[in-house]
């Protein structure tokens, strides 16, 4: 058995923070933070292949078009590729003025160096030197005490401080330091506060300034849950000296699932800054998915500062850029977010649009703000260019979803009854078939479920009973072609009396005894009336009835059509099993 019966043999738990004066629970986030994508470094190095510089240059473009304003653009001493790219930037002039890039180095001067090289003539520049905190980490991978890691911290910032002072009186450039704590969320937080200390000690930080240094606190592997990182957090802003003079930034990864969340819970803490990549890219499972971050703001009332109105193409780049898949499930952007297929989900989406339109029209002309309340729906799509036309219809669907493609479809409203009888009609052919029927699919069964001819065409001509041609005249008479099994006979009556004369027409036709029992008009959007009638045959006994569908733009008409639908439904039964066995309905 591979799975352990006594996990615990093997895994060791956190050891949580004690700190019962904690504040974070009780606050609420009321703005974004800081944004920085770090799709470009982070999302990069995970990757199969490392994107190309085209492919770079066009997630740099988009991720700009999306306002943020601090990117980290590369790793420069990595490759010939990172470097060039650092170095296309700056030449072209692709970085706008308002953006500061962000590159990131070891604490090797070698590298430091290549680092600042590719950065010359950049106006705006973040160097974010790292170095590994935790002890697991810095015993085994650089084999360093505590001191010693202090010590390789501390030179390599005076190595960066001394490259920021030259660069910046030869080139101009604004440098801001942003120093990576490795293995943060699994270090000493003491041993990680000094460090931090002495970094700004040394960056010669000490005090207030236009530039704050950067304390980047990553989660550089997820092993704990997210009030945990959050105590770590407010641990880190309460007890750093001097707090308000830096920035705190969290990256957190998502190796357990919870990046969000820990990310959220780390703003509620005192973290000013987030680190991230779009759609959850970066090493192993992840870094945290910015997103989901700022759509979850917007979706409390609050701007993200970050614009994502067009996700659908971004989610393109995205996927042109890292060659990886978005899950049709991701947040907000999933393909199936946005869909629902299950009866009760449609249901209440589609009541659910219906008492916010009544509601926001209520609320036309008094400046109040048409809150968004949709059940199953938690934002509205159409902000991030989106939509929820997508309701799909497979057998888990209800008479509510079925019923709202049919207004999609066919622009009718239909009366509760025949929602129910039509939704019993394509469940039983989506259980039959066992897959997803289209909107044109449900469209095709209820034109011929209810021998209905939509938008004045007129009958199938394989219906018993057709209306070739009809008008009704000012002085209010109808006048038409009726066909009843291929029997062609004129109709020229008052309106009044249309109905009588269609239906003892067909009656006498055959051995019926047809009446109409229910009869009720809609008006339809764009001016069309919908009739829909309930048809009885007074010999078959026993039986239920047959409803009937018509549209046209007069009242009349629309009625006529309704009758005709009706009779074909009921006679092509007739015809096919000989005996009035089935209906089409259930009232
Ligand atoms: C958590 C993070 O995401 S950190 C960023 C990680 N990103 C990357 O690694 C992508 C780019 N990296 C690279 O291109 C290469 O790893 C380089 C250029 C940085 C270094 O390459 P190499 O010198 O060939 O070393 P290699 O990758 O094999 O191993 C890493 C070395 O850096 C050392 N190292 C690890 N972290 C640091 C650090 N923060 N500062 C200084 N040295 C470090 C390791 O101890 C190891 O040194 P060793 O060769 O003396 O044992
Ligand atoms: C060094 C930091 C920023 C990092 O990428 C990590 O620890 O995951």
């Amino acid at each position: 058995m591979p799975m352990l019966a006594n996990p615990s043999d093997k895994y060791e738990g956190y050891v949580p923070l004690s700190m019962p004066d904690r504040r974070w629970p009780g606050r609420v986030t009321k703005a974004a933070p800081t944004w920085l994508s770090t799709d470009l470094r982070d999302g990069n190095q995970a990757l199969v292949k490392p994107m190309t510089i085209e492919q770079k240059s066009l997630l740099f473009k988009n991720l700009v078009r999306c306002g943020f304003k601090e990117i980290e653009i590369a790793f420069p001493s990595a490759s010939e590729t990172e470097f060039a790219f650092t170095r296309k930037l700056i030449e072209e002039n692709e970085i706008p003025d308002d953006v500061w890039i962000q590159v990131m180095t070891p604490a090797r001067s070698e590298y430091i160096k290549k680092t600042f090289d590719a950065t010359r003539g950049a106006k705006h520049v973040i160097i974010q030197l790292y170095t590994n905190t935790a002890a697991l980490f810095r015993e085994v991978i650089l084999g360093y005490t505590k001191e010693e890691i202090l010590r390789l911290t501390v030179e390599h910032t005076h190595v960066v401080r001394s490259l920021a002072k030259e660069y910046s009186s030869t080139y101009g450039t604004s440098f801001r330091l942003c120093y990576g704590v490795e293995g943060f969320s699994q270090s000493d937080l003491d041993f990680v506060i000094e460090v931090c200390t002495q970094l700004k000690s040394a960056w010669e930080a000490d005090g207030r300034s236009e530039y704050p240094v950067i304390f980047n606190l990553p989660s550089t592997v997820e092993c704990a849950p997210a009030n945990h990182f959050a105590d770590q957090v407010e641990y880190f802003c309460r007890n750093m000296p001097n707090r308000e003079e830096i920035t705190v930034c969290v990256h957190a990864h998502n190796d357990r699932g919870t990046a969000v969340s820990a990310t959220e819970l780390a703003l509620l803490a005192g973290a000013d800054r987030v680190d991230g990549c779009l759609f959850g890219n970066g090493e192993r499972t992840g870094n945290v998915d910015i997103v989901t971050l700022a759509l979850n703001l917007y979706s409390q009332g609050i701007s993200p500062g970050l614009d994502f109105s067009d996700l659908k193409g971004l989610m393109d780049v995205a996927r042109q850029c890292t060659d990886i898949p978005i899950h049709p499930r991701q947040p907000y952007a999933g393909e199936l977010v946005f869909t629902a297929f299950s009866g009760t989900h449609q249901d209440g989406i589609r009541k659910g649009f219906r008492a916010m339109a009544e509601r926001h029209a209520k609320l036309a002309g008094t400046g109040k703000p048409k809150i968004w309340a949709v059940p199953y729906l938690p934002v509205d799509p159409a902000d991030f260019g989106l939509s929820y036309k997508a309701v799909r219809v497979n057998s888990q669907s209800g008479k509510g979803g079925i019923a709202h493609l049919v207004e999609q479809a066919l622009n009718l409203d239909l009366p509760r009854p025949i929602q129910i009888a039509f939704y019993k009609t394509v469940q039983d052919i989506c259980d039959a078939e066992a897959r997803e029927l289209t909107v044109d699919e449900i469209a095709l069964i209820f034109r011929r479920t209810y021998h209905f001819c939509h938008d004045g065409t007129d009958t199938d001509s394989s219906d018993p009973v057709q209306l070739r041609a009809f008008n009704v005249t000012e002085g209010d008479l109808f006048e038409g072609t009726l066909s009843i099994n291929d029997e062609s006979r004129s109709v020229s009556v008052d309106v009044e009396d249309v109905r009588s004369t269609i239906i003892s027409a067909v009656n006498q036709a055959g051995v019926y005894s047809f009446r109409v029992e229910r009869q009720e008009f809609q008006v339809l959007p764009g001016g069309m009336i919908a009739t829909y009638v309930w048809l009885r045959d007074d010999t078959k006994e026993g039986e239920s009835g047959w409803w009937g569908i018509g549209t046209a733009r007069d009242a009349t008409g629309s009625m006529v059509r309704s009758v005709i639908s009706a009779f074909n439904c009921a006679l092509d039964n007739y015809k096919r099993s000989n005996e009035p066995s089935k209906t089409n309905n259930h009232l």
